[in-house]
């Protein structure tokens, strides 16, 4: 032992004695530079085959099977080209064209469609995208058959500050772990348990327009920013008991973020290699936001874990944060298998976002068309009152009854769809039907054109027709697998048993007291931001009910 310890401390020595002679310095200089210079070419490589190589080889694959698109722009893809058009959009756009959905929302099926056919490519940075309007195309990468679909790295990096690494972000058996312990959350027995706290959530916001209401008769209000805040009251309350103020803050820190994010987005700039990195205004204001948001969520999850070493509690509770922290390992690693720590808080920072803006989108175009539409406001409010008598208080089994309501919210997602398209990148090369899919290609699964397709839905497509979805979604169009508000397959949504409870409760509350109207100050322009919403909010007339 002696004799190894002198051993090192000697060639410790010749190691110090060589870094003092000058020629070994010059050699160590030039190893160093060599090393910066070979990453650096390796990163000009990189991206050369990310931003001109790849999709220009994918392009060709596509174009040789007869697939084609608009021109290649290295960079900035189809931007330039879908900005320019959205642009050329008035701030309002007449009512009557509801169904004009796509030229704003999906500027992209837009343009491509009736240039290109019934499948096209188009480019979003470095991404190849192809477009299909074949609903046997969707189920196949939606079904996941072939296990070889998951989010573009691009994407998921976009979406991981918003959403964090939570299940809607991961995929093989991480993503069927995280699935389970989840799932337990929206099992029938304890979603109907959360009926009368869904009803509360909602009680507070509906309140203010009564007291509006009571002082001013008719009034305009602004429903969009209370509808969320109804959303946000809900999802913080059931799923993580979270005190309002701070899920208020969370949803305005998380706003703010998506906003900036999309200014960005639509600036072109983001899609600039390493530009998203640089100190600018705007990526250092997004990042102090995700800074805070990320902290609020923390806190929301360590009063609770502080609650029960405290002994304030006995256990994390019935909620669903609860569950999480229950199934739980101590780890913190984000790659490990199991559920753990990491997944309590990316989970978090899921639910929050998907468990509210989501329905806040959803209710937010359903209350403009039951205003729009006073016949469809006055057969949904007749079945409301039918059903709950004289009072809010629901119980699972009446909101099951609100048939016509459903039908209202059916045929409002197909219009405006909350999510007007996913998209999947091809892990690896593969066969779909008659086309050859190389690995690296992003199909991105048109959920808002099949909603407008008369194939399908017949030739009264644009037409607000809930009459339509009198049978179910089976009896309602020609492919009721075309018809997927909530997706379909393994990775459709976890909470649409919860969503389309809480709207209807929302619904049948606003229906009870409110009669509805448009306000001449609204301004039509739906659009995309992560989610389908009225650019400029929605702004409705309501009076009491007398
Ligand atoms: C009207 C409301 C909603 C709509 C239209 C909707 C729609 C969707 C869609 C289309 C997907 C698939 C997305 C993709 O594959 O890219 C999805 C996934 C998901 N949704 Fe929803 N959603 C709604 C409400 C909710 C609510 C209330 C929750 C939670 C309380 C929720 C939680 C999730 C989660 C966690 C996923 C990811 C599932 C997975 O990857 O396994 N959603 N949703």
């Amino acid at each position: 032992m002696e004799s190894f310890s002198v051993g090192m401390q000697s060639f410790g020595m010749t190691i110090l004695g060589l870094l003092k002679s000058e020629d070994v310095r010059h050699a160590l200089v030039v190893v160093v530079l060599a090393f910066a210079a070979s990453s650096f070419v390796t990163s000009i490589l990189r991206l050369v085959k990310l931003y001109f190589y790849d999709p220009i080889r994918i392009s060709r694959i596509m174009a040789k099977q007869g697939v084609r698109g608009p021109p290649f722009i290295p960079i900035v893809g189809s931007a330039h080209e879908i900005g320019a058009f959205e642009k050329s959009f008035p701030e309002s756009m007449p009512l009557e064209e509801h169904y004009g959905l796509l030229p704003t929302v999906k500027t992209q099926f837009h343009l491509f469609f009736p240039r290109f056919g019934q499948r096209f490519i188009y480019y979003r940075g470095p991404q190849v995208k192809l477009v299909s309007r074949d609903p046997q195309f969707a189920k196949e990468v939606l079904s996941l058959k072939y296990g070889f679909f998951e989010r573009h790295p691009d994407d998921v990096a976009m979406l991981q500050n918003i959403v964090g690494l939570g299940l809607d972000n991961l995929t093989g058996e991480k993503w069927a772990i995280e699935r389970r312990t989840l799932n337990s959350f929206f099992y029938q027995d304890v979603l109907k348990a959360l009926v009368d706290d869904m009803v509360s959530s909602c009680e507070c916001e509906l309140q203010k327009w009564e007291e509006a209401c009571r002082l001013g008769g008719a009034v305009e209000v602004s429903v969009e920013e209370d509808l969320n805040t109804i959303s946000n009251n809900i999802i913080a309350h059931t799923a993580f008991s979270a005190d309002r103020e701070k899920a208020k803050e969370i949803y305005r820190t998380q706003r703010k973020y998506v906003s900036l994010l999309f200014e960005s987005l639509d600036s072109g700039w983001y899609w600039i290699p390493g530009f998203r990195y640089l100190p600018t205004a705007r990526n250092r204001a997004m990042t102090k936001l995700r800074a805070r948001f990320d902290g609020l969520l923390h806190e929301v999850i360590n009063d609770r874990k502080k609650a029960v070493k405290k002994g304030d509690s006995e256990s994390y509770g019935t909620d669903l944060l609860g569950m999480m922290l229950a199934a739980a390992s101590d780890s913190t690693d984000e790659t490990a298998p199991e559920f753990n720590l990491a997944s309590v808080f990316n989970n978090t920072k899921l639910f929050f976002f998907a468990g509210q803006d989501t329905v806040a989108s959803a209710l937010t175009f359903t209350l403009l068309q039951l205003a729009r539409y006073p016949e469809w406001q006055d057969r949904a409010r007749k079945e409301v009152l039918e059903v709950t008598a004289d009072s809010d208080a629901f119980d699972s089994d009446a909101i099951s009854r609100l048939k016509v309501v459903g039908m209202v919210l059916n045929e409002t997602m197909r219009v405006y769809p909350v999510i007007s398209s996913i998209s999947k990148m091809a892990t690896k090369d593969m066969q779909i039907g008659d086309l050859f899919i190389p690995k690296g290609l992003v199909m991105e699964v048109p959920l808002a054109a099949f909603n407008q397709d008369p194939e399908i839905w017949g030739e009264d497509v644009h037409k607000f027709n809930p009459e339509r979805f009198e049978n179910g979604v089976a009896q309602a169009c020609t492919n009721p697998q075309a018809f997927m508000p909530f997706a379909i397959g393994p990775k459709s949504c976890i909470g649409k048993d919860f969503a389309m409870m809480e709207a209807k409760i929302v619904i049948a509350m606003v229906l009870r007291r409110f009669q509805l109207s448009i306000s001449p100050n609204y301004k039509h322009h739906p659009c995309h931001s992560l989610l389908t919403k009225p650019k400029y909010g929605l702004q409705l007339i309501m009076s009491r009910r007398s």
